[in-house]
């Protein structure tokens, strides 16, 4: 089997305890692989570790346990081959929206000429829709206009791996559709390799090849990984109209409101001994789960999702 171009392999991550007390597990025994040009999406409760996950991917903090390999090499500290967006913009609030794209640019080809890193910014932040805020400061944008900078940014460095912590968590709905759609078209063009946490089901399947689902903390888990089969010129006006679309939103939803604390509790998919329902999830490999395709016969209408390893790309 080839090997993913993200390996992630028994992951850990323990807090000491108050003293005498044992360590303080958030998750252990987190396998994962991430294909190049995949996009994979993070979903799980607050509080299992989601952000250290991304953190640790980033070089910006330090597993436990375990071992992360990007293209070959082990990530041990920040790069500029791995680009980040939180949540909060993270701008430099004294630089304007297009000298804000510049110093990452000009950190990752310090050879350019200003000229050229001055055009590759503002393609960049054409992409985005800001062409026309390029001598804005961070402070007379609007949220999502912050937002789209830090897009902009992270993909103008051209980084071999782009890490979202929840990029539109504090945007209204509207303006999160609109810059989902632009995040899709780029993620399209560019096949960029994306790792991102969100609590929105739709957005992960609006965005994902694959959603890691996570049991609940402490000792939280990789328990599920469901590949979204759905073609990848998916739209938000038209993704429900697919007929794969509502089961696995069904299942995505189940996930969270109820086998993520089974998984927690030790007892995994107690549906899917249920006769009513097909088998949807078995136990992996290494404390992950598979998503199985449907028996024969029994939903004839929705289409299959695609068998998944827990423990490969
Ligand atoms: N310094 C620390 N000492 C002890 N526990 C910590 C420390 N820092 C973080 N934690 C714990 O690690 C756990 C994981 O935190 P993390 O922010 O990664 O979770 P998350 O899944 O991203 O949550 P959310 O969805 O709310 O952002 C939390 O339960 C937190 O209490």
């Amino acid at each position: 089997m080839t090997q993913p171009f993200l390996k992630v392999e028994a992951l850990a991550k323990r807090y000491p305890g108050p003293a005498g007390k044992p360590a303080n597990t958030v998750f252990e025994n987190i396998h994962f692989g991430i294909a190049k040009g995949e996009f994979a999406c993070i979903v799980g409760h607050s509080g299992c570790g989601k952000t250290t996950i991304l953190n640790v991917l980033a070089g910006l903090d330090e597993a436990s346990e375990g071992v992360v390999i990007m293209d070959g090499r082990e990530v041990r500290g920040p790069s500029l081959d791995r680009g980040v967006v939180f949540q909060g913009h993270a701008l430099l609030p004294w630089l304007s929206t297009l000298k804000n794209v510049e110093f990452g640019v000009r950190s990752r080809w310090p050879q350019w000429t200003p000229k050229q890193i001055e055009a590759h910014s503002i393609r960049y932040l054409e992409m985005v829709g800001l062409g026309h805020a390029l001598h804005k400061k961070p402070a007379e944008l609007s949220g999502g206009m912050k937002q789209r900078v830090g897009i902009a940014r992270a993909f103008a460095i051209q980084p071999k791996m782009l890490l979202l912590d929840e990029p539109f968590g504090a945007l209204d709905a509207l303006t999160r559709g609109t810059i989902q759609d632009e995040l899709l078209a780029i993620v399209q063009a560019t096949h960029q390799t994306v790792f991102m946490i969100t609590h929105d089901v739709d957005e992960a399947i609006l965005l994902a090849d694959k959603v890691l689902l996570m049991s609940n903390g402490p000792h939280a888990r990789i328990a599920e990984i469901v590949d979204i089969t759905m073609p990848r010129d998916r739209s938000r006006a038209t993704i429900h109209h697919d007929p794969q679309y509502y089961r696995i939103r069904n299942h995505l939803v189940d996930f969270l409101v109820n086998r993520s604390r089974d998984y927690a509790a030790g007892a995994p998919a107690a549906a899917a001994h249920d006769p009513r329902n097909p088998p949807l999830v078995r136990p992996g490999l290494e404390g992950g789960a598979e998503v199985l395709p449907l028996p024969a016969g029994a939903a004839p209408a929705a289409p299959q999702l695609k068998p998944v390893s827990s423990a490969s790309a």
